[in-house]
């Protein structure tokens, strides 16, 4: 392929992502070679070319294939020659892809050269959808967006991949520069933290870096469990954490899982973290995940008014991929592009042929342990209790669901479901699954716990 082509196509992803994705994530990419059915790009960072890869690589390759090209995957390789620099903003223009690492303390402006990581301009309060899974962190990210009297310090988010962490610490970013545009807020990944530090190191810079980053009002730091087992950056975040919240400014906190569960992160950087509030995001629910399609689908309306999908479909997709949001996304970008190419209306069968293997791969798998989980949760009695031998009526009705529910939506058989509920034989089993199967046709609450069960363990 020709930079010429590449260029044609880059006009054509300008169209489809808007301007303000196109100058921060693919203007940027520089078009290397076509090898073997793989598109190599040379990319500034390797944050970008994540960024890139997570977000774009289905669209690109649609373009690409589109274009007459036969391209199965893309590959982002780091520029060898590429300082380790600020990111711009995701609305300022750059004027210079080679922008010296000095600028760091050297700009004009030093706050500009800490506009660390671009803000996603996708990311607002606007385009986040609220459901009972991240209602609380939602209400906490509001309320810190305010920028009012510090309340609690530092908010820490937690939660699983693709569930919203980056999009609402984005959301928070901007909305503090819309309402308080006098406070200094500084985004950035742990990694570009770390590299920041890395590089005031060998530049001698220290005092530059301590400054700069003390001066902030506002920090925002995403995937803090990248610092994990890597001690001199951890010191260092300590003591910067530990000057902002002396200095009562405001520390927002992302991570994949809860402070204290962080492997190799140093004991007194997780009580600082626990000190504040700590709100995690909780994996998404149906509900959830249909209001997230339907808000994707009247964006892509916009562009798009001739965008017909069948009755059914989303629901259909929010139950089949329950897996982070993230592919969700992406299996919706994936149908639009190829209801497009092929000008039909996206119905059920070609949603099951376009996205084959999404949907083979987020079959999710219940397993028995899952079920003897909830259900005891449901029953509000103990997991020994279902598993055990007590034979009270209260144990063993819920014990008799989880039978059920064991034969209906696992593969496993009678012995072993048996096994796995305290040795029992496998005709205990079969008259549990009957008796449920009879309750539920004269007992509607039996038929209704059953159902609710069911569906908390679909979800
Ligand atoms: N509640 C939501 N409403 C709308 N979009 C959402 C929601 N939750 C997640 N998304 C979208 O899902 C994608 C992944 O979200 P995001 O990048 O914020 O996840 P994350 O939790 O930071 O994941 P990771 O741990 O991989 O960094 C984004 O495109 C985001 O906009």
């Amino acid at each position: 392929m020709t930079q010429e082509k590449w260029g044609q196509l880059c006009q054509k992803l300008l169209k489809t992502v808007g301007q303000n994705n196109y100058t921060t994530w693919i203007e940027p990419l520089e078009f290397k070679a076509l090898e073997d059915g793989v598109a190599v790009f040379s990319v500034p960072t390797n944050f970008m070319g994540n960024y890139v890869s997570q977000n774009f690589s289905d669209l690109i390759l649609y373009e690409l294939n589109n274009s007459g090209e036969a391209v199965q995957r893309l590959a982002f390789r780091v520029a060898a020659n590429s300082p380790v620099r600020p990111m711009r903003s995701a609305t300022a223009r750059p004027a210079n892809h080679e922008v010296p690492s000095a600028r760091v303390t050297e700009a004009a402006d030093p706050m500009d050269a800490l506009q660390a990581a671009p803000l996603d301009p996708r990311f607002t309060f606007d385009s986040f959808v609220v459901g009972k899974p991240n209602e609380l962190a939602h209400a906490a990210a509001r309320r810190v967006s305010e920028g009012g009297p510090v309340t609690f310090n530092p908010l820490v988010l937690y939660g699983g991949v693709g569930l919203g962490k980056t999009h609402l610490m984005h959301a928070i970013a901007w909305e503090l520069k819309a309402r308080r545009p006098d406070l200094n807020v500084l985004y950035l990944s742990a990694e570009q933290f770390m590299y920041r530090f890395v590089q005031a190191l060998r530049e001698r810079r220290m005092m530059d870096f301590k400054h700069l980053f003390r001066s902030v009002d506002v920090l925002m730091v995403d995937d803090v469990q990248f610092i994990a087992g890597k001690d001199s950056t951890q010191e260092e975040f300590f003591h910067t954490f530990n000057a902002l919240v002396d200095q009562n400014k405001q520390i927002i906190i992302s991570a994949d899982r809860a402070p204290g569960e962080i492997k190799d992160l140093e004991d007194r950087v997780k009580s600082r973290l626990q000190c504040g509030l700590v709100v995690d995001l909780h994996p998404t629910d149906y509900e959830l995940r249909l209001g997230i399609l339907q808000t994707k689908v009247q964006m892509y309306r916009a562009n798009y008014p001739e965008l017909v999908i069948a009755d059914g479909v989303l629901e259909f997709l929010a139950h089949r991929i329950s897996t982070n949001v993230r592919v969700l996304e992406g299996a919706l970008t994936r149908l639009f592009a190829f209801a497009s190419l092929v000008g039909r209306e996206i119905d059920m069968e070609l949603t099951q042929d376009c996205l084959a293997d999404v949907l083979r791969a987020s079959e999710r798998k219940i397993t028995v342990e899952e079920i003897q989980r909830k259900v005891s949760d449901y029953y509000n009695i103990r997991l020994s209790d279902i598993i055990g031998p007590k034979r009270l009526r209260s144990y063993a009705r819920p014990r008799q669901v989880a039978m059920y529910l064991c034969k209906q939506l696992t593969s496993r058989s009678l012995p072993e479901i048996g096994r796995r509920f305290g040795g029992r034989d496998h005709t205990t089993v079969m008259h549990g699954v009957k008796r449920i199967e009879e309750l539920k046709m004269v007992d509607g609450q039996i038929a209704e716990d059953v159902e609710m069960l069911r569906r908390a363990l679909e979800a």
